[in-house]
């Protein structure tokens, strides 16, 4: 494992995959079944909504010791004292790391490999290849990177990486392993899945064998 954090199975919530009621018994089914990271990633929700979602997943998955991180609202990330990932459009790392501090996690998304400031670098916990191939599940994405795009910047750093985008099969999730990432962000492969658990635990049987394939 790069670093501290675990990246093999990140699982990225949805509001129409994962509604409210039914969000934290989804996140936890993830997380029976592999998942290492979560992410709550709800751009309805209101703000008030949004913290008291964050807080409540933040407790359930802390006595699993799975760390939560928010998408784009670092003053969510700030005021409930997780985590955040940030976008090409978002803040930038760097602002994230000065307000949450040296300890939280900070995901940064690269959408281009040549593209990749040392500072930001600097900032970030994990970075997320976004996206490996193209998904009905987020349509404004960047041109798919590929395997390729994945070694790319695999070469460029040895921070924690993801692929997200696409990820939709255990085969394709051992494929961006052996690009260089170390682990996979999925929403719909396990929130789409009739069984969570079960759908998160292949997909983290194949991120494990195809790890246990690659070179170090
Ligand atoms: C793990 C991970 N990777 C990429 C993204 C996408 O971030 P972004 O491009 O800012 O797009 P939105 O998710 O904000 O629509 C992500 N959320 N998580
Ligand atoms: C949230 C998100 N970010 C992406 C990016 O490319 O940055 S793709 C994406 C959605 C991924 O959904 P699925 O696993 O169902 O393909
Ligand atoms: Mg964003």
């Amino acid at each position: 494992m790069r670093g501290t954090l675990d990246v093999r199975l990140y699982v990225v919530t949805e509001p129409s995959l994962t509604p409210p009621p039914r969000l934290i018994e989804s996140c936890l089914a993830a997380v029976r079944g592999g998942a290492t990271l979560v992410q709550l990633r709800d751009k309805q929700a209101t703000d008030d909504e949004l913290l008291l979602r964050a807080a409540q997943l933040r407790d359930v998955l802390q006595p699993h010791g799975v760390p939560l991180v928010v998408n784009d609202r670092l003053d969510v990330a700030r005021k409930v004292g997780i985590g955040v990932h940030v976008g090409v459009h978002d803040v930038a790392p760097v602002v994230a790391r000065e307000v949450l501090g040296p300890a939280a996690v900070v995901g940064w998304s690269v959408e281009d490999p040549e593209r990749m400031p040392p500072e930001q670098l600097a900032a970030s916990s994990y970075l997320a290849a976004s996206p490996v191939w193209v998904t009905p599940t987020k349509t404004d994405t960047a041109h798919p990177l590929g395997p390729p795009g994945v070694a790319a910047i695999r070469r460029a750093t040895d921070l924690p990486l993801v692929g997200i985008g696409g990820i939709n099969s255990p085969e394709r999730a051992a494929e961006v392993i052996r690009a260089g990432a170390d682990g996979v962000a999925v929403v719909s492969a396990v929130f789409g899945a009739d069984d969570p658990q079960a759908a998160a635990a292949r997909l983290r049987a194949a991120v494990d064998e195809a790890l246990r394939g690659a070179t170090p």
